[in-house]
Formats: C-alpha cells, structure tokens, sequence
C-alpha cells in the first residue's frame, strides 16, 4: 500500500487534481495528475503517471457542472490509483479561493471554519461554492483523512494597508472591505522556485498569472507587495468570462437605468464579459487565437493592452522591474499573448527573444534585456500538497 496527499483545485473553467507520494518525504512529482477541463464548454478528464504519460482520455457530458465533474472524478480515481485500496490517503489539500480576513495560514478544516468561509461565497461565485463542495465531497467520501484548506488570499495578506486599502470610509475599510488578492497559492509557488531561474529573485518581479482568470502580482524580495484582484476575483485584468477593472458608476448607471438586478449584474459581470463578451465567440484563449473573426483579435487586444497597462502600474508600486513572470494556461502555453505583451513593455526595459518564446523557454528575453522575461509552470497542486504535508506533519 501507498501512502499519499490527494490535491483538489476547483478553478473556475477546470478542477485539477495531484497524488503525490509521502513515503520518502513529499515527493517533487505527482505518481498521478490531471484535469477536468472546459467547464461549461466541451469537458474532458485528462491524466498523467508518475512518468507524465497520459491515461486514455475521458470525455464527460457537454456542459457538465462543477457537482457532477467532482463526482465523476471521485468515481475515476480509485481505479486510476492503481485499485481500491492500493493508496492510504492521510489527507486531502484543497484550494480555497477566499479566505478572508483571517484565514492567512493553510488550516485543518472543522465545521466552524466551513460555515465561515461559506460567507465568502457571494466574493468569490466562480470559486468558493465549488472548492466548499469539495471539501464536504471528499469529507464524506474519506472520512479517516485529513481535509485541509489553502487559501488563495493568504500570500497577499501582508501587503501594505496603502496596497490594500481603497478610497472608501475609514468604517467600510475596518470592516473588511479592502483588497485581498488571489492566486496566492500559484505566486507563493512561484516565489519559492525563483532563486532556481534568475539571479533576481530578490528583486522588483511582476509575476503574470494568464488562466481561465488571470492576475497580476508584485514581489518584492520574494513577498507579495501589490496585485491586480481586489475584494473579489472580478478586479483587474480581462479575463476569460470577467470584466476585470471598470468604473464602478457603469454599475451604477445599469441598476438605476437599465434595469438590471443585482443578481444579473453578477451574471454579466462574471460570466458573460471578458473575452467571451468582447469576442461574441468563445472565452477560450486557444479559440480566439485560431479565428480570423474581428471580434477575436479584438478581444485578444484588449486582453494585452490591459495586461500591458496593469504591468506598468505594478512596476510604479515597485519603484522598478527586474524580471517578468509568465505562469498559467495562457502565460505557460499562448506564444503570441506573451510576445504582444513583452512588446509592450518595451518601454520599462523587456526585449523579447522571439525564438526562445516560440520554443517556450525558460527565458525568452535577450541577453540584452534589462528585464529578464521568464515562462515558470506554476504548480498550485505541489504548493497545497507542501501546505497540508506541513501542517500534518510530514517531511516536505
Ligand atoms: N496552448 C494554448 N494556447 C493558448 N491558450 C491556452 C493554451 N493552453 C491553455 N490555454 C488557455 O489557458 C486558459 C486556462 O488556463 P488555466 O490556468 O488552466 O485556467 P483556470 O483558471 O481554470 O485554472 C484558457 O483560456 C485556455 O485557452
Ligand atoms: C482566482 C481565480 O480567478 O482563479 P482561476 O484562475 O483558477 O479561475
Ligand atoms: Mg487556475
């Protein structure tokens, strides 16, 4: 029998899940991996072994929702794990997307602290009734192990109060109204691993974290010190189905004008923008980029533009720019978002190298480049497994 950590990552268009190993200590891969992806398009489970050889596909139903692709995965690990009852699960790690005020440390899950973070559903609609549901799923189904959570909030909470705060009364901003941040799990991953890329771990870094939602994030000697989400994961960059930024009287004026209520401005807001709603056509950054339809490539600008902007204003918070990060599922793998982005920060310094961008290497800036350009996979799955190993216990 196998002993391990099972991770569980509910983003907002795909749950990922690891297995690692903790015989010898936390092992630095996953014996098995993978995701569902597509969540609310065309859905589909795809893994990998210990050796990164894919398992055959799996094609779930289109349209399928958070519940049911959970529950086909429970349904598909056991097997997937080699048979029932050939891995001892000590505990499960999962992402939690809001944690508040006080949730600033990965903890072990109680039915107090549940109820609690149940309160941050309505911040975070995409995330937190999803990554909840996971933890009672998996509560249920593996009632001997563990059940702890990470916070995707955490890694931001000592940031400044000037980073944090907004131009609100004093008596709003004390009672929690302020900048969180999210994608700490990923930046903290990608701070720790830094001093192996680059000399400049200890400098001014922005780290672009291009997914499903997508996020900025200052480090500073390797601490978050300003980011791009706000109080909920709606602030900031375009994003897949999200508006990012915008000025808060356009909200004024579609309640008092349009006619719209509060629950279908948080359906345009977080599920009809971004660049579905630009495009008109997908919020899949892989499908824009192979149309040749218009409202595509303007949706593809506007995502870049923002970046580009958002790159300069966290580069002003650091007094300067040292290194640019490229992480997730659009930074890791979209060639031609990262070239128009570097592009357009000329200005502060980046030249990009366009053959080692188009190979995906690590560093796509010249030697020249006053800033170095860097694409570093991120792994949240390895950073919740460290958390929960820890806080078991367990050598990491
Ligand atoms: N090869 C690729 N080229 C362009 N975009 C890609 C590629 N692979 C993944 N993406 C994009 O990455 C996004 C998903 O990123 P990911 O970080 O996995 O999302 P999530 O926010 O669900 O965690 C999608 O917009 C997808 O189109
Ligand atoms: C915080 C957030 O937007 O997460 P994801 O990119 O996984 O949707
Ligand atoms: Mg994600």
């Amino acid at each position: 029998m196998r002993h391990g950590i099972l991770t569980i990552n509910a983003g907002s268009s795909s749950i990922k899940f690891a297995l690692f190993d903790t015989a010898g200590g936390l092992a630095k891969r996953p014996a098995l991996s993978g995701q569902i992806d597509g969540l609310g398009a065309e859905v589909s489970l795809k893994a990998r072994d210990e050796d990164g050889a894919h398992l055959p596909e799996l094609s779930l139903a289109p349209g399928i929702d958070h519940e049911d692709a959970l529950a086909a995965l429970l349904r598909w690990l056991p097997q997937a794990e080699g048979g029932e009852g050939h891995w001892q699960i000590a505990a499960v790690g999962h992402r939690v997307v809001h944690g508040g005020e006080v949730c600033t440390e990965p903890a072990r899950v109680t039915p107090e602290l549940l109820t609690a973070l149940e309160a941050f559903c309505p911040l975070a609609p995409l995330h937190q009734p999803h990554n909840l549901a996971g933890v009672r799923a998996l509560a249920a189904l593996m009632p001997e192990a563990s059940q702890v959570v990470c916070f995707d909030t955490a890694f931001h909470s000592q940031q400044a109060a000037v980073a944090r705060d907004f131009g609100l009364p004093r008596a709003l901003t004390d009672s929690g109204i302020k900048r969180y941040g999210f994608h700490g799990i990923s930046y903290e991953f990608i701070a720790r691993r830094l001093p192996q890329y680059t000399t400049r771990a200890e400098g001014r870094v922005v780290v672009a974290h291009l997914g499903n939602g997508a996020s900025l994030c200052a480090l500073q000697a390797g601490q978050s010190v300003a980011t791009t989400m706000g109080f909920t994961v709606l602030d900031g960059l375009v994003m897949g189905t999200r508006t990012g930024n915008i000025d808060p009287g356009v909200i004024l004026y579609l309640l008092e004008s349009r006619g719209l209520d509060a629950a279908a401005l948080t359906h345009l807001l977080y599920h009809e923008s971004g660049l579905l709603g630009v495009s008109g056509i997908s919020q899949d950054m892989r499908t824009l980029l192979a149309s040749e339809h218009p409202a595509a490539s303007e949706a593809i600008e506007l995502f870049c533009y923002r970046a580009i902007r958002e790159i300069g204003s966290l580069a002003a918070a650091l007094g300067g720019i040292d290194a640019l990060v490229f992480c997730g599922g659009i930074g890791e793998h979209a060639g031609e978002i990262r070239r128009r982005i570097v592009e357009g920060c000329a200005w502060l310094g980046a030249t990009l190298d366009a053959d080692s961008n188009r190979r995906a290497a690590t560093r796509i800036s010249t030697a020249e480049s006053h800033v170095e350009v860097l694409i570093i996979p991120t792994d949240e799955e390895w950073m919740i497994a460290c958390h929960t190993a820890e806080l078991l216990g367990m050598r990491v």
